[in-house]
Parts: structure tokens; sequence; C-alpha cells
């Protein structure tokens, strides 16, 4: 069995990493924290989670982190940073689901994020958890920096496109929708159900610090120059992500050409679903499911294919991906624990 952590239990992608590791038949729930529901039983805040889970919260500094074989940071930026170092040191391996440990470019992450980066010794060893693209890291890694929900969408949508070199990677468009519950479990007026529901808006339109990260893991791709335009948006929907990403052709290429990038590209792959060219993938068909699912359109004059990508932010986008690294790197079958079909409708 491994001995799992969580810090930050309480929040959204808390409950979900609860959720499916309470099923898994590797996972030993060790140690759950929250700062403000210390000693609270887990089923009495999430009663989804009643005779699954029976340890309690406790505080961080009262939990026996080092005792895991494995911890997850389900926290805000920069909390991972600071327990990392110490837990790596135990023989604890990491896996942080916020940005501490996802770019390599310190000064990138330090503007981004708006702090100083506290252990930049680690980044060289960190590894990009997103198994499709870094699966051989990732198995050998005691450090992962899982990849933010939107950047997953976009990564995994323009991938075969630009290792074919088929497009122009300096002409890149994503322009993508999210759920709720993206903005985390807090009180914040622009999330309230009255400002959300029954409304749509873009937001970081001037820059958002998706964009950075998927540059920087795209250029991994392709010896072109990567420019990106990301445009988030807030959809009065709970989960579900669905990007629409756009991209110019530089070549001749028949449509059932392109559709066999992307099945060749990803027939091995559990969790990422090449569906029929001209499909309509909706966000429903992943709902709670670690599933991605995409498909190719090429409208008009033929010249741009249009990539549409749907996932459940806080399982493919967030903690299913994370189980997924897990798995790896204890070296269990991928799909272990995450065979979740979607909830539909
Ligand atoms: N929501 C999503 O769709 C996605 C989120 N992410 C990233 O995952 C991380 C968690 O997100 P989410 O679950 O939405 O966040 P929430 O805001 O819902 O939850 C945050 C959790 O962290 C705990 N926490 C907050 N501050 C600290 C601290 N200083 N030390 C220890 N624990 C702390 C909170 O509990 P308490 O305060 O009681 O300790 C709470 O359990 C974030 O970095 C987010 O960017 C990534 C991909 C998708
Ligand atoms: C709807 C919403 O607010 N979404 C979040 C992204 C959530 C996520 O994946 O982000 P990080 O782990 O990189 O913070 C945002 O745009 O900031």
């Amino acid at each position: 069995m491994i001995k799992i952590g969580i810090v930050g239990g309480t929040g959204y992608t808390g409950v979900e990493l609860l959720r499916i590791l309470a099923t898994h038949p590797h996972a030993q729930l060790t140690a759950i924290t929250s700062r403000k529901e210390d000693g609270v039983p887990v089923a009495q805040m999430y009663p989804s989670l009643r005779g699954r889970v029976d340890l309690a919260f406790s505080s961080p500094d009262k939990a026996n982190l080092n005792e895991c074989d494995v911890v997850f940071f389900a926290t805000p930026h920069g909390v991972a940073m600071a327990q990392a170092p110490e837990l790596l040191a135990n023989g604890v391996k990491v896996i942080d689901l916020a940005a501490d440990f996802r770019m390599q470019d310190v000064a990138q992450f330090e503007k981004w994020y708006g702090m100083e980066h506290s252990c930049k010794d680690l980044l060289p060893e960190a590894v990009y958890g997103l198994p499709e693209l870094n699966r051989a890291q990732i198995k050998d890694a005691r450090l992962i920096g899982n990849p933010g929900c939107y950047p997953t969408t976009m990564q995994l949508g323009f991938a075969p496109l630009l290792k074919a070199g088929v497009i122009d990677a300096s002409n890149l468009i994503a322009d993508c929708k999210s759920g709720v519950s993206g903005a985390g479990r807090k009180a914040e007026i622009g999330i309230l159900f009255s400002e959300t529901s029954d409304s749509f808006k873009a937001y970081g339109v001037a820059g958002h610090r998706h964009t950075p990260e998927t540059i920087e893991q795209l250029q991994r791709l392709t010896k072109d120059k990567v420019e990106l335009l990301f445009t988030p948006h807030l959809v009065p929907m709970i989960r579900g992500m669905h990007s629409t990403l756009y991209a110019q052709l530089t070549q001749e290429i028949s449509n059932e050409a392109l559709q066999a990038l992307f099945e060749t590209a990803y027939q091995d792959e559990a969790f990422v679903d090449v569906m029929p060219f001209g499909s309509h993938p909706e966000t429903r068909s992943t709902r709670a499911s670690n599933m991605l699912r995409i498909a190719l359109h090429r409208p008009g004059n033929g010249k741009h294919v249009v990539i549409l990508v749907v996932q459940d932010n806080l399982v493919k986008g967030a903690s299913g991906q994370a189980v997924q690294c897990m798995n790896i790197m204890f070296g269990l079958d991928e799909s272990t624990g995450l065979q979740h079909v979607s909830v539909n409708p």
C-alpha cells in the first residue's frame, strides 16, 4: 500500500483527490490537512466520504507527513515550495497541484505569481506531470509539478500538430472556458452564485499565468518559436472545461491525415479520446472522469484546423492527473483507481 498525505484536503482539488483515492486499491490515506478544520472528521465535512475515509483533518504541523510515501499539495501557490525540501530529504515523493514546480523559468514564475521562489535548487529535478508527453521522466521523478487545467487542454490539443510540423507555431490561439470550481473553494465576490450564474465573461485577456507555462512546454516539441494567444472565460457551470484551439496549417494536408496524426499520437493513451472528425465533444462527457476528449474541424477555406478539447478541470485538469502521475511513479498500472465513467447528464 502507498501511504498518502494530502496538504489542503478541504479544497476542491483536495476533496477530489480524496474521492479518487478512497477507492484506489493501493492507496492508504494517512494524513489529510486543513488549518481551519483541524480535528474535524473528513466524513463529517464531506458526507459523500462516509464509510470511505475515517480520518480527521489535522493541521499541517501536526500531520505526520514525513511518514508518507507521497504527499500531494492541493494548496495555493507557494505552499509546496516551503515544505518540499524537508519531505524529499526524508524520502517522501511530492506532487504539487499548484504552480511551484511547473516552470523552469524562475523569472517568469516570479513575475506571474508575484512571489520569490524559495527553493530554486529543486527546479532542475522537478518533472512536469503531463503523462501523455512526459511519461518517462515522471516514472523516475521524486518531485512533480502537476499541470494547470487550461495548459493540459492546450498542450494535448496542439502537441500532435506541432510535433508533425504542420502548423505555424507562432500563431496559436486558444479560446478556453472553465467551470467556476476552477477558481477554488473560497469566499470571493467574483465567484458567488449570483455573480456567475446566468452570465458568461472573459477574464485575464491582457495576460494569464497559464500562457508562459503552456509556451514553455510546447516549446519543447518544436524548434520553431511558439507564440500563443490565450483567453480564459468563466462559464456558469460547476465543473468542466472546453477549449477551442485554432492553428494555421503550413502545408497541404488532408482531413484524414490530420485525424491520423491525433489517432496515432494517442492510440495507447487510456485518458485521451480522439473522437471522429467533425464531432462536438461536450464537457459533460468527461464530468467526474479522468478522460479528455478531442475533435478536429477544418472550417472555411481549410487553411486552419480547429481543435476542440474537453475535460473535467478537477479531474484530468488536476486531481485525476496527479493520481495518474502517482501510479506511474509507483510502478502501477496508470489507470488504477481512475476508471470512472463520466456522469451523463
Ligand atoms: N480548482 C481547479 O480546477 C484547479 C486547481 N489547481 C490548483 O490546485 C491548488 C488547489 O486548488 P483548489 O483545490 O481549487 O483550492 P482551494 O482554495 O479550494 O483549497 C485550498 C486548500 O489549501 C489549504 N490551504 C490554504 N492555504 C494553506 C497554507 N498556507 N498551508 C497549508 N494549507 C493551506 C486550504 O485549507 P486550510 O486553509 O483549512 O488549511 C484548502 O484545503 C491551487 O494551487 C490551484 O491553483 C490546479 C488545477 C485545477
Ligand atoms: C476559473 C479559474 O479561475 N481558473 C483558474 C485556473 C485554475 C488552475 O488550473 O490553475 P492554477 O493551478 O495554475 O492556479 C484561474 O484562471 O486562475
